[in-house]
């Protein structure tokens, strides 16, 4: 259970944050990520092939609203960043980084051409207007292994007549245990989702989606994750996930 801070990070720099730019971390990343020879050669060779400045989605834009902004300045004060020689607080959060591919030019050749694809894009970053779909940060509590997201819904997630559709709660939900799942042993899959609806979320609206780490066994992490309003007094939605640590040679079976 106990991971240093920097295993826990290469992780997630490695397989869903760019640039690779950080020479210790790639060490890192490849006894964490890459378990073959040709994967390790991977790794190495990716550095040169990215972009170094991505845009990071998940920093505060023109859309976000009052709510929103006020959780975020809430994470943000606790967070390491901004913590750094002020007083201790008690919790320390990290906010994570977030960017709309996880591999950006299809230039490696036949073994990378297989899973880059130029045109992809993150599934939840994909739309240039601020504010119309997912608007949203994830933070990461170390300590006690659980994450916590800001998630404004834009009106083109619209399910009910102005409510958010269910579609997009379980992407936002996948999206959150999966990270989660990913800081814990990088890359994953989700095997499992189930959720709970318990009440709607009216569209434009703010909420909170914490996860927390409930077991983990051998490949296998089970991470369930409560979707609240701001304030935590009203409850939306409940779900559970189980995630399937992979090998990269995984996603190249068709
Ligand atoms: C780093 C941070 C990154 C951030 C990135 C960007 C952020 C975005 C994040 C977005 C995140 C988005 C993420 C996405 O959306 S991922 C996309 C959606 N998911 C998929 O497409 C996954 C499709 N499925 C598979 O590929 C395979 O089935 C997997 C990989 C899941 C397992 O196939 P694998 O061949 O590897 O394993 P196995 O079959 O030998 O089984 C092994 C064990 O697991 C147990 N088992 C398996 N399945 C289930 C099940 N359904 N319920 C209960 N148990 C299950 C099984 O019984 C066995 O148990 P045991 O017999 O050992 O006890």
């Amino acid at each position: 259970m106990t991971r240093s801070v920097g295993r826990i990070f290469s992780g997630f720099r490695c397989f869903g944050s760019l640039p690779f730019g950080n020479p210790p971390l790639k060490t890192q990343c490849s006894s964490v990520l890459f378990r073959t020879t040709s994967e390790r050669t991977l790794m190495h060779a990716l550095p040169k092939i990215f972009g170094r400045k991505p845009r990071d989605f998940s920093l505060p834009n023109s859309s976000w609203g009052k709510e929103m902004m006020q959780l975020y300045n809430h994470y943000n004060r606790l967070s390491k960043e901004t913590t750094e020689g002020q007083e201790d607080h008690g919790e320390q959060w990290t906010r994570l980084p977030s960017y709309n591919r996880t591999l950006k030019y299809a230039t490696g050749g036949v073994y990378l051409s297989k899973i880059i694809q130029s045109k992809a894009r993150l599934f939840t970053r994909n739309i240039r207007d601020p504010g119309a779909s997912f608007e949203y940060v994830i933070f990461f509590r170390q300590d006690k292994l659980k994450c916590a997201c800001i998630f404004q819904a834009g009106h083109l997630l619209e399910g009910a007549p102005g409510h958010v559709h269910g579609g997009a709660i379980a992407t936002m939900i996948d999206t959150i245990t999966g990270t989660h799942a990913s800081l814990l042993s990088a890359p994953v899959m989700t095997a499992n989702l189930n959720i709970n609806y318990r009440s709607p979320i009216p569209l434009g609206s703010t909420v909170l989606i914490e996860s927390i780490l409930d077991k983990e066994d051998g490949r296998k992490r089970y991470i369930s994750c409560r979707v609240t309003s701001t304030d935590g007094s009203k409850l939306h939605t409940e779900a559970t996930g189980l995630f399937l640590s992979i090998s990269v040679s995984h996603l190249l079976k068709r």
